[in-house]
Parts: structure tokens; C-alpha cells; sequence
């Protein structure tokens, strides 16, 4: 285990935020918000044991000056430590991140896609102790995308054929996307289905046709792509599209640093950041 806890003061009573995986890309994006933002203290960091980025400082890594906190190889200690600790790391890791967060009753907020049931099970046990805020997408757009997403199913019905296409840089490791499975699950919503009964995920050879209902997805991976996302719904004549494009990622780290903000205070349960966002 290396290092230990020394808060980047910001300023006097402070909300302190964690970022567990800080030298990921978007844990580097949550270091440079969290110390940008009003109201908020950079608790410190962590990445797996071993890593290179463990005993560098976490401001340096993001790009910052130094902030004089070094990652720590230790949740354990950045839970006990932190009001919050925000995850964008990776599905094992989160697993483990959420029982820290009940143990501890911090605030977790999840932003890791590709859980499979059982970790996801495990993150709704550990939302009985603390508040958890778990969304696929933590951008304001995208998440306006899954209100409208679940309207437009809803209104058009089942002679519209649903298809949600998506694409991300090389780097990206689960598919399809947790926001595109998002917007299925509201797709799926508006049209009073499950998802899982509906979903056609892989389509190769000879399949025959569409089967009436589906909800179908494919996927797009290559170059620095940040996250492009559209659900068709194509009828006889005429389609409609509806697409969100990232530019800039940002934008999920505004979200997340304001879902953190949002859950200190909330009871433990299981949040979406359709609450954060009061989106309904
Ligand atoms: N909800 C949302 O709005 C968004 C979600 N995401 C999701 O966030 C996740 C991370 O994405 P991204 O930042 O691009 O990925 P990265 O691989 O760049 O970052 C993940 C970081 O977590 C680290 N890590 C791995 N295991 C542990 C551990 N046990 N403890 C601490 N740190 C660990 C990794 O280290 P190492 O590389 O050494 O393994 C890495 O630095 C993905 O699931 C992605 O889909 C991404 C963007 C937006
Ligand atoms: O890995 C990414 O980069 C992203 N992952 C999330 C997802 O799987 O939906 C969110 C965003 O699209 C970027």
C-alpha cells in the first residue's frame, strides 16, 4: 500500500471528493473539475496496486500544477476519507468500490458501463447503506436524449422499427455502450416491453429478416471518436432520428461532480441522474 490522505483544501467546509482509476481519462477530467468547482475539495485518489501512476501526484497527472496529493493504491482509506468518491473505472473494480461506499456510507457515484447482473446486483445490495448515483451517461444531453428516446417510442408504436447505433474511439473495451443499452431500456420502456426480450445484439450471415419488435444495435470503434450515439426509428416512408454527439468529455464529468454534490444528504437507495437532473 503506498501513500496516504491529505486533502487539496479549495476552500473552508467543503464537500471532499475521491476519484477512484484518477489517471484514467476520465478520472483525469474529474480532477481537473473537482478542483475547478466551487464547493468542492479534491480528497484525493487511487489507481489498481501496481499501477504507474501510484505515488505521482494527481494534480500533475491531470495536467494541473501540483496539488501535493499523491494516488494511493488504498480505497479502503479514500472511502473512510471522502463525503464522495467518484468511479469511472472498471466493472471488478466497482464491485468492490461499492461495498467500500456501504461500509463506509460515502456517496458513490458510478459511471462505469459493461457491469454484468451479478456486479450490478451487488451495486443495488450497496445502495441499502449509502447513496449511489449509477448512470451509463452522466451528460445533461444524452440524458435528455432517454426522456425524448422514450417519448418518441411511446408515441409512434410498434410499426416503427427501432435501431440505435453508436460509436466510440479504439481505446473502448465493453459494447455495445452503456448508453446505447440506456436508450434501449427506454425504448423499450416507452413501448411497455423488456429489453432483454427484445434486443438483437449481433447480426451476421444470412438472418432472415427483421424480426417485428426488435430493438436492434450496432456498434462503430476507431480513433478518438468521444462518443456518438442515434436511435432510428424507421417506418414505411419516412424515418426519424434522434442523435447526440460528445465532443468533449467534459461533459461527464460536470455531470458526475453534480450528481456528487446532489447525493450528499440523500438517503441511501439507488439513484439515475434522470433524479440528479430532476428529469422525472
Ligand atoms: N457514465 C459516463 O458518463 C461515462 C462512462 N465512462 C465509462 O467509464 C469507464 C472508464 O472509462 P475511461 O476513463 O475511458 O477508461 P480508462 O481505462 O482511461 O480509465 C480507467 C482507470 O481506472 C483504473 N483502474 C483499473 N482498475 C482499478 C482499480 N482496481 N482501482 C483503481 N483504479 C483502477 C485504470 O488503470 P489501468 O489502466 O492501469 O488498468 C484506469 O486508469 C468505462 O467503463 C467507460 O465506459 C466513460 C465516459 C463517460
Ligand atoms: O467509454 C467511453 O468513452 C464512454 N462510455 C460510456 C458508455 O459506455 O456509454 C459513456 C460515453 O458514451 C463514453
Amino acid at each position: 500500500m503506498i501513500g496516504t490522505i491529505q486533502s487539496y483544501k479549495v476552500e473552508c467546509g467543503a464537500m471532499k471528493i475521491g476519484v477512484v482509476g484518477c489517471a484514467g481519462r476520465m478520472g483525469q477530467m474529474l480532477v481537473r473539475r473537482i478542483v475547478a468547482t466551487e464547493g468542492c475539495e479534491l480528497a484525493g485518489g487511487t489507481e489498481r496496486p501496481d499501477g504507474p501512476a501510484v505515488g505521482k501526484d494527481i494534480g500533475t497527472l491531470a495536467g494541473l500544477d501540483p496539488v501535493g496529493i499523491a494516488v494511493i493504491d488504498d480505497p479502503v482509506q479514500l472511502f473512510a476519507h471522502a463525503d464522495a468518491v467518484i468511479d469511472f473505472s472498471t466493472p471488478e473494480a466497482t464491485e468492490r468500490h461499492a461495498a467500500l461506499a456501504a461500509q463506509a456510507r460515502t456517496v458513490h457515484v458510478i459511471g462505469t458501463t459493461g457491469l454484468n447482473p451479478g456486479q450490478t446486483e451487488a451495486v443495488k445490495r450497496a445502495s441499502q447503506y449509502a447513496p449511489i448515483v449509477h448512470a451509463p451517461n452522466m451528460s445533461l444531453g444524452v440524458n435528455l436524449l432517454m426522456v425524448l428516446v422514450e417519448q418518441v417510442a411511446r408515441t409512434l408504436g410498434p410499426d416503427f422499427d427501432i435501431e440505435i447505433l453508436e460509436m466510440h474511439h479504439r481505446h473502448k473495451v465493453d459494447a455495445p455502450s452503456g448508453t446505447s443499452l440506456g436508450l434501449g431500456r427506454a425504448a423499450a420502456a416507452g413501448r411497455g416491453v423488456d429489453l432483454d426480450a427484445v434486443s438483437a445484439r449481433i447480426r451476421d450471415g444470412h438472418t432472415g429478416p427483421r424480426n417485428s419488435g426488435d430493438i436492434g444495435f450496432a456498434v462503430m470503434r476507431g480513433g478518438d471518436v468521444v462518443g456518438d450515439h442515434t436511435v432510428v426509428f424507421a417506418g414505411e416512408g419516412e424515418r426519424i432520428e434522434l442523435s447526440h454527439r460528445a465532443n468533449d468529455r467534459q461533459i461527464y464529468a460536470v455531470g458526475a461532480v453534480r450528481a456528487a454534490l446532489w447525493a450528499h444528504g440523500q438517503h441511501p437507495g439507488l439513484y439515475s441522474m434522470r433524479d440528479v437532473l430532476g428529469l422525472g
